[in-house]
């Protein structure tokens, strides 16, 4: 196995200052180090470059051609990381990032299955969405399904949809609007949101989860990981928390469940914002956290792990 690490610095798909420093906060954490000792080789393709565009407001919608150009940098750079054969990590930075990221993934290996792992099902399209923000947008370019719904904007014209909805599965949900909501339920959208995972538990979501996706035949599976998934209590330095999240162990199995299938092709891992946690200790939970969850998708297993050269 193989790891191919983009750092995407990319904050202008919401309003809080901070979550561009992920990446390398993420990165100070060791992640490259502890995946080497796992075993994994690894690439680290560094941060992004985005070129300044002017980050003027379209209506309600904020820093529009920002988002457009960054998201087409990191669709160009995450084909590359899939066409050199490495599972791909994309280090954010916000969600609006999982526009390029998915749509990248997509232009390498064509139809995939995407597991959203989110308190937020981030569906609106720039005409529900009441923030403006386009971390709360990403699924609208995505669906071929919403096609129709999304309006021509500047910087966006590279994207195409690539992804249908019966191909997205989403675990974690708990803070969806009433927009977002009716679109799932028109779409047919899989969806485990935190009830489920309470009546179910986890080894049952993720087991109808890999049944889910792999029904119509064993596609590659694009992890779109947000920290804000998992509770406050163990994540709290991020931009949009919402109490009665995953637990750590839930996050963790989610991953470790994953990598068994053999089928995870890229991982994103977005909305970790240093700036807002209250204390060092905040922050480093939620960093520490991060990397577990990463991790994990590396075939991590909390049981223990020794070197395949062993016999
Ligand atoms: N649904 C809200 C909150 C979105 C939260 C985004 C996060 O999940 O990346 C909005 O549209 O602004
Ligand atoms: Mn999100
Ligand atoms: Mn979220
Ligand atoms: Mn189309």
């Amino acid at each position: 196995r193989s790891a191919g690490i983009i750092g995407a610095a990319f904050w202008r798909g919401q309003s809080r200052l901070g979550v561009h420093e992920g990446p390398d906060r993420i990165r100070s954490s060791g992640l490259l180090e502890r995946l080497k000792q796992q075993g994994c080789a690894v690439k680290d393709y560094g941060n992004l470059v985005f070129d300044d565009v002017d980050e003027s407001s379209v209506g309600l919608l904020k820093s529009v051609a920002a988002v457009g150009g960054a998201n087409r940098r990191l669709s160009e750079a995450m084909k590359a990381v899939k066409m050199d054969g490495h599972t791909a990590v994309m280090l954010g930075g916000d969600h609006s990032l999982a526009i390029g990221s998915i749509h990248g993934h997509s232009a390498a290996v064509g139809e995939l299955s995407v597991v959203w792992v989110d308190a937020h099902a981030d569906i609106n399209t720039p005409l529900t969405t009441y923030t403006g923000n386009f971390h709360g947008q990403p699924m609208s370019f995505l669906l071929h399904e919403l096609h129709s719904k999304v309006p021509v904007l500047p910087n966006f014209s590279w994207v195409k949809p690539c992804l249908s909805a019966k191909d997205l599965v989403y675990i974690g949900l708990r803070d969806v609007d009433p927009a977002e909501h009716y679109i799932l339920k028109m779409l047919g959208v899989k969806v485990f949101s935190i009830s489920e995972v309470d009546r179910l538990g986890v080894a049952r979501v993720m087991e109808e989860t890999c049944d889910y996706v792999t029904t119509r035949g064993k596609k590659p599976v694009h992890l779109s990981y947000d920290i804000d998934a998992i509770d406050p209590s163990v994540t709290p330095a991020t931009g949009t928390p919402v109490v009665g999240g995953l637990t750590y162990r839930e996050g963790v199995y989610i991953t470790e469940h994953l990598s068994q299938t053999g089928l995870l092709s890229a991982v994103d891992l977005v909305e970790v914002n240093p700036q807002l946690g209250k204390t060092e200790a905040d922050v480093q939970s939620t960093v520490n956290t991060a990397v577990d969850l990463l991790l994990g998708c590396f075939r991590r297993l909390r049981e223990g792990n020794h070197p395949t050269d062993y016999t």
